[in-house]
């Protein structure tokens, strides 16, 4: 039995008389004072008479979870150390949520007519015909106020009543509006579509410039498995729900209907609808965040995750895993087609392409007559901006004769707020969160000073916190909304917005965002990474990069790549439509690799140097790494179990553990913290490693032991 709980065992309950169960069935079972929803895991006689066990309290008449789903919910757990029961409550989420609140409709009491037939009654009589609608759909449809409506109740000539609200997803249409693919595309979408009708494990690689069409392409293979399989399931991962809007407008647009949408931004009742829905196969397209890996499909033939590369697929809160990586697993379980797109692919996918293990697709070119913009680096040093401005010469001449030409400029800054550090000019102090290692980041919209590590904000003070002194606070350094408040300076007349989890907080913000640009009532875009990925914004010609070597200098593992990816997806961005664009990145060191790789268009050269840097430390993807994370508020409790950690430590071989030392984040929200960093040779089992070591020691309540398999941030 697997019952949310954070334990690495199931639980053994016996089986009442008569109770039927199965692999997947939901249960209700007694845990002390309480009951828990558990999913049965196996069912099994025992012999002779073992301890007594509790006996199951009811079988719960919601739907059972597929075999598939408790197959990858108990693989995750096993793959990243986290407790099966609380994997396997993931995928009981959307059940959990509220039913809909019943809709309120109205419709006609047999043929009865109104005593006075005014042309407002008579339309919404002709409107409404023998259906039922909401009184203000019904309005709407007959244009007339709902007065009307009300007015038709009230005389009996029309009822209330109340039913379920039971979303209906309409069958996407494989032929609604089929695209018209270049022979790239065609070959690709060919290659996807076939894999996932003939069934069976398929992963791949869409390879293809930005701009190339990848969405295009996976989804005319969505189309086609859908026409070989009306009931197949197409599950569509995207890492920012700032993405969602879009793609679903695309898929409405291309299949005649909506797709159903998974993520933390939907709200509760909707989630139990698409859960339902999923789960009786009604719904054929999802739409969604990672988590949506965790829905009960039955018929699940193809996963894609678009943007493959990014760092928001790995989750790194709670239960700690990567996206990516589980799709794979789930599309192995499930014997499906796994889909991954990037202009940018990992460094772990690209190894597993060259390996052969994934089918590796190419779109070499733009779709029609758009190119990949030109990319100049702006050397700073030899251009460098006015003292307290961010923009060089070059860049703000570009910038007005884009303007003057009426076309869309983006700067990027992959910085929120106005400034990224608040100090004294009397005594040199900067401001700090309270509880935590970070530099408190001034936002003037907000007019506070914010943590962006624990969200922590407080007013700008007057006074110096360290020596007191007033108006000596001074804001060092480039936040977009200080990069915007230069724009409005230096062009005055322009429509200048900014792009940031601060602007754009939600959906339905992206959304308005992304039309206001698509339209062309933006001319220039202030932008963090939120708007510098996946947007497709056909006016957009010019992108100017703020700071290109902000990336490089943190110098973790995937420092470079980051950089690499995150560059290429932003100047990607241009030039996507009918006209050419082009690209400026100000840097300090425009000699440095990835910015070379980066002008020079070199995605090849840049791959091969990393590669071989990686192989030569045996790091990821030539070995592989867990971070273990111990933390406390107790400092003494925390030395204590991390020194009875090292000296736990399991013999192994090709195998190395490093630490345990403070972490870079030495304090978080009042908890210290310490790392432990392991590497293995690819070929070394190292869940069984930690499972063998972790089972050794007893960890105290007071610390919180976090394992991070294959890491992606090292703080
Ligand atoms: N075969 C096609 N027919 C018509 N339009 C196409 C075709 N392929 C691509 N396009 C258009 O080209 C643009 C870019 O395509 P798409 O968004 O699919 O690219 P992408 O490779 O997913 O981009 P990115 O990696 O930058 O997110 C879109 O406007 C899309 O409609
Ligand atoms: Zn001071």
């Amino acid at each position: 039995m697997l019952v949310p709980l954070p334990v690495q065992e199931a639980f053994d309950y016996a089986v009442p008389d008569g109770m039927d169960l199965s692999r997947g069935d939901q249960v209700d079972v007694p845990l002390g004072p309480r009951f828990l929803r558990g999913i049965v895991s196996d069912v099994f006689e025992t012999t002779g008479s073992n301890r007594k066990l509790k006996s199951i309290e009811r079988k719960a008449s919601d739907p059972s979870l597929p075999l598939g789903t408790v197959d990858f919910v108990e693989w995750a757990a096993r793959w990243t150390l986290n407790p099966p029961g609380e994997m396997a409550s993931r995928a009981l989420r959307g059940l959990r949520a509220p039913r809909p609140k019943p809709e309120r409709r109205v419709r006609r009491i047999g043929m009865r007519q109104p005593q006075r037939a005014t042309t407002a009654r008579t339309a919404v009589l002709e409107a409404l015909q023998d259906r039922s609608m909401t009184a203000a759909d019904l309005a709407r449809a007959a244009t007339v106020s709902t007065g009307v409506v009300k007015g038709l109740v009230d005389e009996g000539v029309l009822e209330v009543f109340e039913v379920e609200a039971v979303a209906a997803f309409d069958r996407p249409r494989p032929d609604h509006a089929p695209a018209v693919l270049n022979p790239d595309q065609a070959a690709s979408a060919k290659a996807m579509a076939g894999a996932a009708i003939t069934g069976g494990f398929a992963p791949f690689l869409l390879d293809g410039i930005t701009g190339s069409g990848k969405t295009e392409t996976y989804l005319e293979a969505a189309a086609e498995l859908l026409a070989a399989k009306p009931d197949a399931q197409v599950l569509i991962l995207l890492p920012e729900i700032a993405l969602t809007q879009a793609l679903i407008e695309r898929i409405t647009r291309r299949f005649g209907s909506a797709p159903a949408e998974w993520h933390s931004g939907v709200t509760p009742p909707r989630r139990r609808q698409v859960w339902e829905a999923v789960r009786a196969g009604r719904c054929n397209i999802v739409v969604g965040a990672r988590s949506a890996l965790f829905l009960p499909y039955p018929d699940l033939a193809m996963i894609v995750v678009d943007e493959e590369h990014d760092g928001s697929y790995k989750q790194e809160e709670g239960l700690v895993y990567h996206g990516r990586d589980l799709a794979v697993a789930r599309g192995r379980i499930e014997g499906a087609t796994v889909v991954l797109a990037s202009a940018t692919p990992s460094l772990e996918t690209l190894w597993n392409a060259q390996q052969g293990r994934y089918r590796w697709l190419k779109l070499r070119t733009r779709h029609g007559v758009a190119v990949l913009p030109d990319i100049a680096l702006v050397d700073l040093r030899q251009n460098p901006p006015d003292p307290q401005t961010w923009l060089s010469q070059t860049l703000r001449e570009e910038i007005g004769a884009n303007l003057a030409k009426g076309e869309q400029s983006l700067l990027f800054l992959n910085r929120r707020g106005y400034a990224p550090v608040v100090l004294c000019r009397a005594c040199g102090h900067r401001l700090t969160s309270p509880d935590t290692d970070s530099w408190l980041v001034e936002h003037r919209y907000s007019g506070r000073l914010v943590c962006h590590l624990t969200g922590f904000s407080m007013p700008k003070p007057k006074a110096c916190p360290a020596c007191g002194t007033e108006d000596t606070l001074v804001s060092v350094g480039p936040g977009v909304e200080r990069v915007e408040e230069e724009v409005r300076q230096l062009f005055p007349e322009a429509r200048t917005a900014v792009f940031s989890s601060d602007t754009v907080p939600d959906a339905e913000a992206a959304r308005a965002m992304i039309t206001a640009m698509a339209e062309g009532e933006i001319d220039i875009l202030v932008a963090t990474q939120a708007a510098a990925k996946g947007h497709n914004f056909p006016r957009l010609t010019l992108v100017g990069v703020v700071d290109a070597d902000l990336g490089l200098r943190g110098g973790d593992l995937r420092a470079a790549e980051r950089t690499y990816q995150l560059l290429a997806q932003a100047t990607g961005r241009a030039g996507r439509a009918d006209k050419p664009g082009r690209a400026f990145l100000q840097t300090w060191t425009p000699e440095h690799p990835v910015l070379e790789a980066l002008a020079a268009n070199e995605r090849e050269a840049f791959v091969a140097a990393e590669m071989a840097e990686r192989e030569l430390g045996s790091l990821p993807p030539y070995g592989r790494l867990t971070a273990l994370i111990l933390s406390s508020e107790n400092a003494q409790a925390l030395e204590k179990t991390a020194r009875e950690l090292a000296a736990a430590i399991p013999n192994a071989e090709r195998l190395e553990v490093y630490g345990p030392a403070d972490a870079p984040l030495a304090l978080v929200r009042g908890r210290r913290r310490k790392r432990l960093l392991v590497r293995a040779d690819r070929d070394v089992n190292m869940q069984a490693f930690l499972r063998a070591w972790l089972g050794r020691i007893k960890i105290p309540a007071s610390v919180r032991l976090t394992v991070d398999v294959d890491p992606y941030s090292f703080l």
